[in-house]
């Protein structure tokens, strides 16, 4: 059938089958000495012509998937199975499992793609699937970056016997791969209904309630999110919707982790933080008005949200917070004077970034425990801000305004994880969130949720 879309590979290239085939086989021979060496990853790559890989990854069904391009897309990542899961119950386990990762890793070019929950526990409700913190070393992988598009395989055991069944099982998935073929044919999505967890009186209540906190003097900012349950008429072509999602926010993180049936998508605009050996890089990147729909229009609100008081401070406290969490870990702090805009197709952002080096001894643990969440997706000060969402919010957040990115000893990079869904089949959970501060207008606030969906509503319906 004809699904009037490209294939995964591009047809004025006729000869690439056969060299996607002889990058197989090149893995499978390789493969095929490997022998078990206690504890020790085995990894081959091999270069790989191009290939879309959401539409390489639409086209396998062989789980957990994954998706990672990085916003400046000097890293995508595609993977097909694990070649190794870590999981932690808690927030007081995410050092040992970023340790694990990366004696694991060693030496080798590899990277586990994976994330944190907002709050440090595991999920409840819709997202009871998915624990505190999950990584996982893809077993088969595509990866594009500056070195060009490359195929490579992740085997690890723990014992003689799981390694034979894993060399095996590797062996088979690789003789499954396709390059070259149509992605399965996908019936259009429509949108059949759609339940909003929180109405305006509502949301317009919970601001009410966080003004006055703030009058008393205990808050600064609190951010309010709210959810959107879609129901559709077909599941949803998870990979697909991405590939759309991601061709409107070109300078956005973009990812997709498979949990047990279960799919958490999204592209995000803002970094937590990347590191690339000792170098390290944060950002503060909140307030938020709409684009114009003129270039006038546009410069006017640009305008204003560099000067308007409320999006000032409510950009401030971030990057305040920001600084002072990522101060004595670093060396040197680099950070323009003034912030700048980042525009996105429906909304703009005020920006600062942060880069340093450093200090000996200082790893993505302390990174991460320190900095996430940040005032952007929470509040300030930290702890009043938690509480007061745990009390206000009618749905868990789970891993939206977590934390989701890759890491590798060398190089890690992580996104903040909003404007993002949880999918499970015809059902699909959408968040969106605004920071509330002095000055905060109901109304404003509202339309600000709203734009913020729009983006992943128009990726749905295509
Ligand atoms: C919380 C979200 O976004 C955050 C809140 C913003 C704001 O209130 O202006 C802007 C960017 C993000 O820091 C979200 O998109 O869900
Ligand atoms: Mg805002």
């Amino acid at each position: 059938m004809d699904s009037g879309r490209p294939p995964v590979t591009s047809r004025d290239t006729p000869a690439q089958g056969t060299a996607h085939d002889r990058a197989v086989a090149d893995l499978l021979g390789r493969i095929k000495n490997w022998q078990f060496r206690d504890g020790t990853l085995l990894r081959a790559s091999v270069p790989l012509p191009p290939v879309d890989p959401l539409l390489w990854l639409q086209a396998h069904e062989q789980p957990p998937r994954c998706y990672w391009r990085n916003r400046d897309h000097t890293l995508t990542l595609a993977g097909l199975g694990s070649a190794c899961t870590l999981e932690a119950r808690s927030e007081a386990h995410y050092a040992a499992v970023l340790h694990r990762i990366n004696t694991l890793i060693g030496d080798e070019d590899a990277f586990f793609v994976g994330g944190v929950s907002f709050d440090g526990r595991p999920g409840r409700e819709a997202w009871a699937r998915f624990p505190a913190a999950l990584f996982v070393l893809p077993a088969i992988e595509l990866r594009q970056d500056e070195a060009g598009c490359r195929l490579a395989v992740n085997l690890w055991a723990e014992s003689q016997q799981a390694f034979m069944r894993e060399k095996t099982r590797l062996i088979t998935a690789l003789c499954q791969l396709r390059f070259d073929a149509d992605p399965p044919w996908e019936p259009p999505v429509r949108i059949s209904r759609r339940e909003d967890h929180m109405d305006f009186p509502a949301c317009a209540e919970h601001i009410g309630a966080i003004l006055e906190r703030i009058a008393g003097g205990s808050l600064r900012k609190a951010v309010l999110a709210r959810r959107v349950q879609l129901h559709l008429d077909t599941p949803l072509p998870v990979f697909t919707t991405l590939r759309r999602l991601r061709a409107g926010s070109t300078d956005s993180f973009c990812f997709a982790l498979e949990r047990d049936g279960q799919f958490y998508m999204g592209c995000s605009p803002e970094r937590l933080f990347s590191r690339i050996d000792r170098h390290v890089c944060t950002e503060s990147l909140a307030g938020t008005v709409r684009r114009g729909e003129t270039p006038e229009e546009d410069r006017r609100l640009e305008r204003l949200l560099l000067d308007d008081p409320k999006l000032v401070h409510e950009h401030e406290l971030v990057t305040r917070y920001v600084h002072d969490q990522i101060a004595p870990w670093v060396t040197r702090a680099e950070t323009p004077e003034h912030a700048g805009v980042v525009k996105l197709d429906r909304i703009q952002h005020r920006y600062l970034p942060l880069c340093g080096t450093l200090r000996p001894g200082v790893m993505d643990e302390q990174l991460l425990r320190t900095l996430h969440p940040t005032p952007a997706v929470c509040g300030f000060p930290r702890r009043e801000a938690r509480e007061l969402i745990l009390e206000r919010e009618p749905v868990p957040r789970g891993w939206y305004s977590g934390t989701v990115g890759v890491v590798s000893p060398r190089h890690s990079e992580f996104a903040v994880a909003i404007r993002s869904a949880l999918v499970e089949g015809n059902r699909m959970m959408l968040y969106s969130g605004v920071g509330i501060v002095d000055g905060s207008r109901p109304e404003a606030e509202w339309n600000e949720l709203e734009a913020k969906l729009e983006t992943l509503l128009c990726a749905v319906e295509n």
